[in-house]
């Protein structure tokens, strides 16, 4: 049986964060598949190319328009015996594309458990039952919040920032900087102070909010580089300082703002990624990335968002793990199951496997450098999504060859044996991300 390459057309949705028009990596990348319902707008945004089988966006078949759910319903093979078993007849992730203008909110996943519960009190808000455990891969260099920061760090920025420590509460602040400053001790009245600041935080009157807003732009404007007593090591004054001022430019008074003192403030260079589990606190807030996570777009919100916000769900459904930015990041490795050909293999080609300790996703990078570079991948018993995010070249299943080049989506079945070939100038890179699922 011909193991299928379908080319998908996808969605792609506009959320007010999106990067606007042609700018929008998500929109340029939608833009170069034909559709009859997309034409970029210049001043509209484009936050998310949505690529797979979730309802609320389905990838459709570029040939026929059918979407890839009917198709992976009609025919289960195309994802595996093994994989449909587990997971239904539709794809275990959902891979995205986002460009990143404005910040997102400040938001959490619920894990399985919670988002059966959430689903069931409130579809609309929460649309899947599902975890939404996620990774994000630079594309461009990115910034983030994620993750709560090393305890002494969030002890400095309530010592120096007295906006701050306003807003979470006199009492509140002490007993946290004192927890913090402890030497070992237990770990799970750390957590719970954590969560008695975080909360006193979030729990903010909006008139509070303003004010004390108010007053944290000042002296980030004035202090600059001394802002917050020159910051920590992880975050300086003058970058603290900065995005101070930007998100209040973005959102004007928000409790969102302060949120920046206890989360790590992270960049990532292109082909750097993170990882985060359900229930982790994050806020991406710019660049253009690619994104894999579980099936589910259920996401609880909390600040820097004018979408509906669940902050006691949030400060209640949080693991308040707290760690240094490194131990949020995710270290790439190279590939066994590729083979490259020697054009590949003396240019300098790679491809990377980004492994997340979860069964539902992985993604691999594809980078060949050069014409006639080529990489063959061994067959997937699971099905795959190839998305082209630079360059030009083939793709091809067996006897099946197609043009591949920026912008286009490629569902791969199980068992193919992929090939993908460049189609570049010698010092130019073709570059491609697989998501795919292999149990
Ligand atoms: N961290 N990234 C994600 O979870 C994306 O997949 C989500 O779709 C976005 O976070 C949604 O963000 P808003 O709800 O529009 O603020
Ligand atoms: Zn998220």
């Amino acid at each position: 049986m011909q193991v299928p390459l379908i080319r998908l057309q996808c969605g792609v949705n506009s959320y007010e964060w999106g990067k606007k028009g042609s700018e929008s990596a998500a929109a340029r990348f939608a833009a170069a598949t034909p559709s009859d319902n997309l034409s970029i707008q210049a001043d509209k945004p484009y936050a998310e190319l949505w690529m797979g089988t979730h309802p609320s966006n389905p990838s459709k078949d570029l040939t026929t328009g059918r979407t890839l759910l009917d198709l992976c319903a009609e025919n289960q093979l195309l994802l595996s015996e093994s994989v449909a078993s587990k997971y239904g007849s539709k794809l275990p992730f959902l891979f995205k594309v986002l460009s990143i203008n404005k910040a997102l909110s400040i938001q959490a996943h619920p894990n399985k458990k919670l988002a059966e519960q959430l689903h069931a009190r409130d579809s609309k808000n929460y649309p899947d039952d599902n975890h939404k455990p996620e990774m994000a891969i630079a594309i461009t260099p990115f910034e983030g919040l994620c993750g709560f920061r090393p305890l002494g760090e969030i002890a400095h920025f309530l010592e120096t920032v007295k906006p701050l420590r306003t807003l979470v509460g006199e009492s509140e602040a002490s007993q946290f900087v004192q927890a913090a400053k402890q030497e070992g001790g237990d770990e799970a009245a750390k957590k719970k102070a954590l969560q008695t600041a975080f909360g006193g935080l979030m729990s903010s009157s909006p008139e509070d909010v303003d004010r004390e807003t108010a007053s944290l732009v000042k002296l980030a404007e004035s202090e600059g580089a001394d802002f917050a007593a020159g910051g920590v090591s992880s975050t300086k004054g003058a970058v603290l300082a900065e995005l101070v001022t930007r998100l209040n430019g973005q959102f004007g008074s928000d409790i969102g703002i302060f949120v920046l003192f206890f989360l790590n403030f992270v960049t990532l260079q292109p082909g750097e990624a993170l990882f985060l589990v359900a229930d982790d606190i994050h806020a991406y807030v710019s660049g253009d990335i690619v994104e894999c996570m579980a099936a589910s777009d259920n996401v609880v919100r909390a600040g820097l968002t004018p979408k509906f916000k669940d902050v006691s769900t949030l400060v209640d459904m949080l693991t308040y793990n707290y760690a240094p930015i490194d131990e949020q990041k995710m270290t790439p490795t190279e590939y066994p199951y590729a083979t490259l050909n020697r054009n590949a293999y003396s240019s300098g080609s790679s491809v990377m496997l980004y492994d997340p300790p979860i069964e539902e996703f992985s993604v691999v990078r594809t980078l060949l450098r050069g014409e006639g570079a080529k990489a063959t991948f061994d067959p997937l018993e699971g099905p795959s999504i190839v998305i082209c995010t630079g360059g030009k070249g083939t793709i091809a299943v067996g006897p099946t060859k197609q043009e591949i080049q920026e912008g286009y989506v490629f569902f791969v079945g199980s068992t193919a044996e992929l090939v993908l070939e460049s189609a570049v100038g010698q010092d130019e890179e073709f570059t491609t991300f697989k998501a795919f699922c292999e149990i």
